[in-house]
């Protein structure tokens, strides 16, 4: 095996063949430009060498290799070869054996899977430790001797250093049940149950990352979607997938997929109905309220002539296709045929012919007489027609939403849709309209972050959305803060459309220290949630639990003393107290961003705060916090499960019930 400086060697050479490789395909890029042929593979082909260029070039400096595995003689077909493992494939010369593999490529699995009970044929697994892009050291386990130490301190390491700046890749360090998520096959949808800092959202990233080396040009063309909780959290992941070489993969939130204008907010009540799965109910039979029955024949003139659909005819016309109806303008549309290829056959019977121009004339004249019985509708005008009229909401909610529910939902005065207010929850029933009049279009895959927040009307806008995909469903129930949170993943599921997807439960968790985490669990008994407890991976970080007669002064004091120390600092407090906190500290000097900015110390609001972590946390008065919301001790767990090394709670009432007698 190579020594240290070997090692480095091979690094300056893996990054020679890389320069060679960025300016082989710059090079390609202006030969294609003078020679490619029809336009359109001129613009895939373009596409495509610019598209590896910019790739190519933008890894610069950065480490060629992470790891590597040296195979043992009798290892099969991989007997006695060693294969360095990085972010990225680089070779020197078409035909000869790759310099690094793609992480992502079937072979380097055994990277991540192989230990010392089943080393897997591999003799040697070394990963080597990178500072600033200077290779400085390695570290082996002899798997094929059965090394079965307690694990590796390079992995150690990288899992308890501190945090500074947004999520990093953890291609490096991936741990093998974590592996077992990223890899699942692209016809499978998982959801993971996992406890706090599990690696749920890294282990979602990868796995985009890895379904589209796997399947690049199926999900290229189909797409992959990332949705997470909130802007905060965006930002704070946006960094992980263009440093795994993926630029295309939309990321956002489900109110940002659902793209309408808000502008205005919904009482709870309301939104406990609007939310609710029942509404899908209600809306369906809105819309199919609008279909009516033919009162007369339908006539078309034609020139000198007159053809007609008589009643009964029209009539089974619109009930044939109301049956099998798949949306309600394809339904429409699908009469508008059936009337056209009667009033055809009745014209080529008088042997008339009947070309396109004649079709399509015919289509238009029979149109007002369809538009009768069966309209054209847009979805903001259902909806805004439904909740403006209590007589309509009355006939499409019976026997589903209760008298006082209704009014509930009800628009206490009539409204066009121009001049509607919409709240985030009529977006996600618009957005079921909108399906109901017309499919749109699917994703190959889709990852859901923190999905156990999200309501049933949400779930099933996203299962539209990969209802000819799969999706990854991430999420830990104890974490649930919204009031339709779910507590069981079977529901969630069917409403996600994916019933049959398995639940994982990851429990070793990778940010919270086990000081923290037996707090934690403290609170995770009380809560009315059936999941396992988190195991920490990690003996270090510190737990201080601290009451104060001047809570401010405290959390000055608190602040200061972090700041003497590495990494990210969050101070945590209920929503309602994060200006007057923010002004205290600047009063003190202390400058603070919000959960998205750059500075040093984050004040944020403790809606905010789910899917993020700082390495220090200074959590505010948790009584207050609890009484924020109706899942105040939800909120508090989440609260608790930031801190990354140090976890400060500061509180002048009373600690909750449920974390007195910690140990702290
Ligand atoms: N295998 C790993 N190697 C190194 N770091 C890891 C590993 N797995 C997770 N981490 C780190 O642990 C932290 C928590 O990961 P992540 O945010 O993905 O967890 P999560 O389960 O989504 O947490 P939560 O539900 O609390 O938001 C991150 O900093 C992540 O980079």
């Amino acid at each position: 095996m190579r020594d240290l400086d070997d090692e480095r060697a091979y690094a300056e050479r893996c990054r020679e063949a890389l320069r060679r490789m960025v300016a082989g395909a710059r090079e390609n890029v202006v030969i294609g430009e003078d020679t490619w042929g029809d336009r359109y593979t001129a613009e895939r082909l373009g596409f495509y060498l610019k598209t590896l260029a910019r790739d190519l070039g933008e890894e610069g400096d950065n480490p060629p290799f992470f790891g590597l595995i040296a195979y043992g003689a009798d290892a099969g077909e991989h007997g006695g070869q060693t294969y360095y493992l990085g972010r990225r494939h680089i070779s020197d010369a078409i035909g000869r054996p790759p310099m690094v593999i793609d992480w992502r490529a079937p072979v380097s699995t055994a990277f991540y899977q192989a230990s010392g009970t089943d080393p897997r044929g591999i003799e040697t697994r070394r990963r080597f430790g990178w500072s600033a892009n200077a290779l400085t050291s390695f570290e082996d386990e002899h798997l094929a001797a059965g090394d079965t130490s307690a694990g590796s301190d390079l992995v150690r390491r990288e899992i308890e250093r501190a945090r500074v700046g947004p999520m990093r890749d953890i291609v490096a360090t991936i741990q093998p049940e974590q592996d077992e998520v990223v890899r699942t096959d692209l016809e499978v949808s998982v959801c993971v149950q996992g406890a706090p800092g599990t690696g749920k959202t890294a282990v979602g990233l990868h796995r985009a990352a890895y379904l589209l080396y796997a399947h690049r040009s199926r999900l290229q063309r189909s797409g992959v979607l990332v949705l997470g909780p909130n802007r905060a959290f965006l930002h704070y992941i946006s960094a992980v997938l263009p440093t795994l070489g993926e630029v295309d993969v939309e990321q956002t939130t489900i109110e940002e997929l659902l793209s309408i204008r808000t502008s205005s907010t919904d009482e709870q009540e309301a939104a406990a109905v609007k939310h609710d799965a029942r509404m899908a109910a209600v809306l369906r039979n809105a819309v199919y309220a609008r279909i009516g029955r033919p009162d007369d024949a339908l006539v078309v003139p034609d020139g000198s002539y007159k053809w007609r659909v008589n009643r009964h005819e029209f009539d089974a016309i619109v009930s044939d296709a109301r049956a099998d109806v798949t949306t309600y303008l394809t339904g429409r549309e699908r009469v508008i045929a059936r009337i056209v290829a009667s009033l055809q056959r009745q014209a080529e019977a008088r042997g008339q012919n009947c070309n396109g121009v004649w079709l399509r004339r015919m289509a238009r004249a029979a149109t007002p007489a369809v538009d009768a019985v069966w309209p054209n509708v847009k979805a903001d005008e259902i909806l805004a027609e439904l909740v403006s009229d209590r007589e309509l909401l009355a006939d499409a909610a019976r026997d589903v939403l209760s008298p006082d529910e209704q009014a509930a939902i009800a628009w206490p005065r009539a409204r066009k849709p121009k001049s509607a207010r919409w709240t985030p929850a009529d977006a996600v029933l618009l957005d079921e309209v909108s399906a109901l009049l017309h499919r749109g279009p699917t994703y190959g895959h889709v990852i859901v972050d923190e999905a156990q927040d999200l309501s049933p009307m949400q779930c099933r806008a996203i299962a539209r959305r990969s209802e000819h995909g799969s999706i990854t469903v991430l999420g830990d129930l104890a974490q649930g803060t919204t009031p339709w949170a779910a507590r069981t993943w079977t529901d969630q599921l069917s409403h996600l459309g994916k019933a049959e997807a398995e639940v994982i439960a990851l429990t070793t968790g990778y940010r919270v220290p086990a000081a923290v985490v037996e707090l934690a669990n403290l609170l995770l008994v009380s809560l009315p949630v059936d999941v396992p407890e988190t195991v920490s991976f990690r003996a270090d970080g510190r737990l201080r639990i601290t009451r104060a007669d001047d809570l401010r002064s405290a959390a000055v004091d608190a602040v200061r003393a972090a700041l003497k120390e590495e990494g990210s600092i969050g101070v945590i407090a209920a929503d309602t107290e994060v200006d007057s906190l923010a002004d205290v500290l600047r009063v003190d000097g202390i400058e603070t961003t919000p959960p998205d900015g750059d500075g040093r110390v984050a004040m944020v609001p403790a809606s905010l705060a789910k899917g993020l972590e700082y390495d220090h946390v200074i959590a505010v008065e948790p009584a207050t916090i609890i009484e924020a919301e109706p899942r105040g001790l939800n909120r508090l767990y989440v609260i608790l499960t930031r801190a990354v090394s140090r976890l400060d709670v500061l509180h002048c009432r009373d600690l909750p019930s449920q974390l007195k007698g910690t140990r702290a």
